[in-house]
């Protein structure tokens, strides 16, 4: 669905990666791991369509928004969510900033109902209850603790009924129980047919949520594939190392 081919990326003379593929399909959870600085964001940020790449091609659904007009860019791009390291949210209501995926995504009817007041609307609802703050539709998005912004961002990011969901270490700040709704909240999205692309340090936590590992390392993608494969029978040896701690960088 989601794919990026011989991808490559510098900044100035300094070059992130070269020719690297990638792709995500509809319904799955896959993971990008690997050390920091390496380039997962900026390879996020290919798959978000939200930055060209130097060579190669980036496609959703096969349409490169590189080779078309800003206007249809832009409706590419909206079929796409991104849940950051920080959740950013509106000074507004819980409800309203998850309310803001759906004024961007439904249609009018459903728009104009929300703003003349009929309450929150069920999707907004049914959003909130993925990340276990259904009754917290009133409060201040300020008087959130740190993990529960982040849980209203995934919310926000669900309610758009994005085709895929690019996720830049959502966890990384989070405690333990805050960190179990998101991947909980992960495995909604992936059941919801929701292609899903996760940055992580954290390797457990791709070998609890994902389908798929890409093992992204100085070098490029040292290995990709089934996530039990990549652990425990990885066909790379540096993958090997980085796996198992030795290669330290
Ligand atoms: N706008 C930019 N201008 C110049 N260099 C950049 C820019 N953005 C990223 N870089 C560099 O590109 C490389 C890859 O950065 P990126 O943020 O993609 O890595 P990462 O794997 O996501 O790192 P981390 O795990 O620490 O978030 C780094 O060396 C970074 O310093």
């Amino acid at each position: 669905m989601l794919r990026a081919t011989d991808v490559s990326v510098a900044y100035g003379d300094e070059t992130v990666f070269r020719d690297l593929s990638v792709e995500v399909e509809a319904g799955e959870v896959l993971a990008v791991i690997g050390p920091s600085g390496v380039g997962k964001t900026t390879l996020l940020r290919l798959l978000a369509l939200a930055a060209e790449p130097d060579g190669g091609r980036v496609a959703l659904d096969g349409v490169d928004p590189w080779a078309r007009s800003a206007s249809e860019r832009l409706a590419l791009r909206r079929r796409v969510g991104m849940v950051f390291q920080e959740a950013s949210l509106f000074d507004a209501s819980v409800a309203r900033n998850v309310e803001y995926g759906l004024r961007v995504r439904r249609s009018w009817t459903d728009r104009l109902g929300s703003l003349f007041g009929r309450g929150v609307p069920d999707a907004v609802r049914e959003a909130l209850d993925v990340v276990g703050l259904a009754d917290e539709t009133r409060r201040h998005a300020d008087s959130l603790s740190g993990g529960e912004a982040q849980r209203v961002s995934f919310a926000r990011a669900l309610a758009y009924e994005p085709d895929a969901l690019l996720l830049d270490e959502p966890t990384s700040d989070l405690d333990p129980r805050n960190t179990a709704v998101i991947e909980e909240a992960i495995g909604e999205a992936r059941d919801r047919g929701i292609g899903v692309a996760l940055a992580t340090h954290d390797m457990h936590q791709a070998e609890r949520v994902a389908d798929r590992v890409a093992v992204l390392l100085d070098d490029g993608i040292t290995e990709m594939g089934p996530t039990e494969v990549v652990f425990e029978d990885p066909a790379n040896e540096r993958t090997r190392k980085f796996i198992s701690g030795e290669l330290v960088y």
